[in-house]
């Protein structure tokens, strides 16, 4: 491809949930920074939001192409005032990028109940909330690109990680079915599926017997940077319109699944 920087994504508007913090912060960056586009930063934590929108402006991203708001994506209502904002400053929704998610290390036997509903209420009704209120702006305006973070975790399930495993297969089920609806309307969807990460997500687990037994991104080796997969995310959204990234694996060159 031969794309000028800063200029893959002009005009585009892009929603990215869990902006706040690692690999969403990451993505946000690289589409304001190296794709021009015009991005809405969304999570729970709003002053982290506003700070990463100061330094983005700082870094060159102009002023009315970023947007922070308050959005927990388990709660519907969230999700529509957050597409109720974005209409009414930008008029429309090119791409969602749902990235907000968490994942607690945990065995089955310890039964943690309130870790393994939380994290079926951000990794799978997140994304369908999410989906849900752009789908049909999409659908009207025949264009769209949709583009979750799953994770190799959606590939095989991981010991320590059964809820979360299953959260992303989930969400590799749900995108299967989804892309087979909208493909008449020109929409794309997009699964990254990343490996071990350098971000905070494994080290909120409290099940410590779990994580020793089995996060093994602590091993010594090598894992990836957030703009790793911030990079790889700007390369499936800047493709031409008949082109579909519809999966991509990245991991860590020393730990494939
Ligand atoms: N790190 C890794 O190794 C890998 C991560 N992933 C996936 O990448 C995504 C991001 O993870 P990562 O950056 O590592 O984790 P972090 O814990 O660093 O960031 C999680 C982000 O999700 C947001 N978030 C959490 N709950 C909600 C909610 N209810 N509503 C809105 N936003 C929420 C947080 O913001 P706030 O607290 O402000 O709400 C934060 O911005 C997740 O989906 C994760 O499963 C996939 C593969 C590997
Ligand atoms: C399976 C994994 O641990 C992966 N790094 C993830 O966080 O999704």
């Amino acid at each position: 491809m031969n794309l000028a920087p800063g200029t893959a994504l002009l005009d585009k508007v892009a929603i990215i949930t869990g902006a706040s913090e690692g690999i969403g912060e990451a993505i946000a960056r690289t589409l304001a920074i190296d794709g021009g586009a015009c991005v809405i930063l969304a999570s729970r934590q709003i002053s982290k939001l506003t700070d990463l929108a100061t330094r983005l402006i700082a870094a060159g991203c102009p002023e009315d192409n970023v947007l922070p708001v308050q959005c927990d994506v388990s709660k519907l209502e969230d999700a529509r005032a957050l597409f109720e904002k974005v209409i009414n400053r930008y008029g429309r929704v090119d791409v969602l990028v749902n990235c907000a998610g968490c994942m607690y290390y945990t065995l089955m036997k310890n039964g943690q109940t309130e870790e393994w509903a939380r994290q079926i209420d951000v990794n799978c009704h997140g994304v369908t909330n999410m989906t849900g209120v752009v789908l049909n702006h999409m659908i009207e305006h025949r264009r769209g690109h949709i583009l979750n973070i799953t994770s190799d975790a959606g590939k095989r399930g991981f010991a320590g990680l059964a809820v979360y495993s299953g959260s992303k297969f989930f969400i590799e089920g749900f995108t299967q079915a989804l892309r087979q609806e909208v493909v008449e309307y020109g929409i794309r969807v997009t699964n990254v599926q990343p490996g071990d990460v350098a971000t905070k997500l494994a080290s909120r687990s409290t099940d410590a017997e779990a994580r020793t037994k089995y996060d093994g991104s602590e091993a010594g080796h090598r894992i990836l940077d957030p703009e790793d997969v911030g990079r790889t995310v700007l390369f499936a959204l800047s493709q031409p319109l008949h082109v579909a990234l519809n999966e991509i694996l990245i991991e860590p060159q020393a730990a494939p699944i």
